[in-house]
């Protein structure tokens, strides 16, 4: 039990045992209610006195909420709005949350969280998380442990060191706001108790001369630190969440493209933990291009896939799409030859400019010595799609509007559906609109895009565009592994969260989505934790044995009600 309260379970009733009194239980947002709190709470609790006295329900506070919510001018003004609610009553943060996830998913997620990364330093109120200063790793384990939480009272941390945030990159110490965010994704979706998680913002410097010139920057005032200091406190930072918190899932976010492929390799088999842009994004978009080949009534191996931006999220779903290939029973190398991978530097070709991890993607040089090229020498994405004419077109390169009109027209003009999926946030750095996808083929075009966008209509059909959003597999996976409690995420776990998402679309009419909405995110993640369990046990990685995995992954999920106060 912390200081102040302990939740827990009575006969299946969720209790939440009250040490605190007075102005210490309103200032502590898991064990405020504010104006719920009952006259007999109040009176045990010493808050008589300490707010108006009228008591209402959770559905007029909700009502209240909501009107002051939408009275705020801006989507900034809004984020800062419901992120000091999350600091004052949790509870009821994520109860206007879950009802209204269609319409605050683009407040508390991409797009207006790339804004608020940005201003960070502006709108700034209230510490939420742990900062860890890579001057100081000595004071990586007194940090983690400050507010008191013991070695079993964490389940999930997310950390970020901020280089590579959505497509924005390098926003020094606002990048913590990530990962509040996918954590308050993670409640709101999976239902993963807001109590037992951390968001903890690695602060390695920024390269960002806005924020170093900013005076009034909050993060450490000097450029990155690479190399090995940066290894070691990467090191340091792991070695200090084993023994702090062995039972946690660590999910690493928006970590720049050397360092989260190299982070993952080096952590993977030895804790458990996985890359939300790699592996995260790599289920979502599987899933997605799952459902387009039913669609099309093709399978993988038909499909050559042009992925421009072969970066972080690039080539994690380049790898997991030749898992599933191989799955079906191509050899890895057969596999690896449907792809065409992009890099600023254009197309990865053997011996040219490329990093490790890019480098099973190179295409062989002999292949693109006699394509017609724009610019002799360059290997651009116009090149690629006249040369290869592909059936799959992926952005993760955050290059807003690189599908031009006569890119996607080429393609389409080699094939039926066109598959186009501008998946870069936030909304700003999309390759394409959906909107002009659907014009410039005459609405063949099967579309995921990685912000929301509006249903388009076109030729009289109405177009909903699926999000394809690591949103939809993340949430799932960590309730799946905190259930199971399994020592290690595995791309088993991955492919079958990618399957279950897929499974989960069965409206096939012309203009229906890819993906299930951002609306059926409850059921859609609990989907998702039941097969990462399953698999799970079946690698002998579960930490338990689950006799009935739909109703141990439901009773896991948090629900934002007020549990019953027991006042000691
Ligand atoms: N929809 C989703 O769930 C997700 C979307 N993303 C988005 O994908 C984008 C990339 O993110 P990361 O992979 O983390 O970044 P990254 O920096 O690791 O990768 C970007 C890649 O794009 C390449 N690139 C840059 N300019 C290019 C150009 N002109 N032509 C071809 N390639 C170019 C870079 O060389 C790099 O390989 C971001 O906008 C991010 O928001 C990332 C993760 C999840
Ligand atoms: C969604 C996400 O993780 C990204 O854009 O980086
Ligand atoms: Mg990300």
């Amino acid at each position: 039990m912390s200081r102040d309260f302990e939740f827990v379970r009575r006969n299946g009733r969720r209790v939440v045992r009250v040490a605190a009194r007075g102005r210490d239980v309103l200032n502590n947002p898991m064990i405020n209610f504010g104006t719920a709190f009952t006259t007999e709470q109040r009176e045990s609790l010493g808050l008589t006195g300490l707010m108006p006295s009228a008591v209402v329900g959770m559905e007029a506070q909700l009502r209240r909420v909501y009107r002051q919510y939408s009275h705020e001018p801006t989507d900034l003004a809004k984020y800062i709005y419901l992120s000091t609610m999350q600091d004052r009553n949790e509870t009821l943060f994520y109860r206007l949350l879950t009802e209204n996830i269609e319409e605050m998913l683009p407040i508390v997620y991409t797009p207006t969280i790339g804004k608020a990364i940005q201003e960070y330093s502006h709108w700034y109120h209230k510490p939420r998380g742990v900062y860890l200063n890579i001057d100081h790793p000595e004071d990586i384990v007194n940090s983690l442990q400050a507010d008191g939480r013991g070695a079993d009272d964490i389940d999930l941390i997310v950390v970020t060191d901020s280089e590579g945030i959505l497509g924005i990159g390098d926003q020094g110490v606002g990048g913590v706001a990530i990962t509040v965010g996918k954590l308050s994704v993670y409640t709101a979706a999976a239902g993963i108790h807001p109590h037992r998680v951390l968001p903890v913002v690695l602060d390695t410097g920024t390269d960002n001369l806005d924020l170093l010139n900013d005076p009034g920057y909050l993060g450490i005032r000097h450029a990155r630190v690479r190399g090995e200091e940066y290894d070691q406190f990467v090191r340091s930072f792991v070695d200090a969440v084993t023994e702090c918190f062995p039972h946690a899932l660590l999910h690493w976010e928006d970590f720049a493209a050397g360092n989260a492929h190299r982070i993952l390799a080096r952590y993977r088999d030895e804790i458990c933990t996985f890359n939300d842009d790699i592996q995260g994004t790599a289920g979502v978009v599987v899933a997605a291009l799952l459902s387009a080949v039913r669609t099309t009534r093709s399978r993988l191996e038909d499909h050559r896939i042009v992925i421009h931006g072969a970066g972080t999220a690039g080539v994690g779903i380049a790898n997991l799409l030749v898992d599933v290939m191989v799955s079906e029973g191509m050899t890895r190398a057969e596999a690896t030859r449907h792809f065409w991978g992009l890099s600023s530097h254009g197309l990865l070709i053997e011996g040219g400019r490329q990093r490790d991890f890019q480098a099973p993607f190179a295409r062989p040089r002999n292949e693109v010595d006699n394509w017609k090229l724009d610019v002799p020498g360059e290997y651009r994405l116009a090149d690629v799609i006249r040369n290869v004419q592909p059936t799959i077109l992926i952005g993760t390169s955050a290059q807003a509007g690189a599908f031009t009109r006569p890119i996607v027209t080429d393609m389409a003009a080699h094939c039926e559906r066109p598959i186009i999926m501008p998946l870069s946030n936030p909304t700003a750095r999309a390759e394409a609109l959906p909107s002009d996808l659907l014009d410039w083929t005459d609405g063949a075009a099967l579309i995921a895009t990685g912000s929301p966008f509006e249903p388009v209509v076109h030729n009289d059909v109405t177009y909903n565009i699926a999000q394809a959003n690591n949103a939809l597999i993340f949430p799932g996976i960590g309730l799946g592994v905190i259930t199971s409690l399994a020592s290690r995420v595995t791309d088993t776990m991955i492919a079958a969260a990618a399957a279950a998402v897929a499974s989960a679309v069965t409206d096939r009419r012309p203009g229906a989505s890819l993906l299930p909405t951002m609306t059926q995110l409850r059921s859609i993640s609990a989907r998702v934790a039941v097969a990462v369990a399953e698999v799970a046990e079946k690698e002998g990685l579960a930490g338990r044995e689950l006799t009935t995995p739909i109703q141990e992954v439901y009773d896991n999920m948090w629900q934002p009600v007020y549990p019953e106060v027991e006042v000691i």
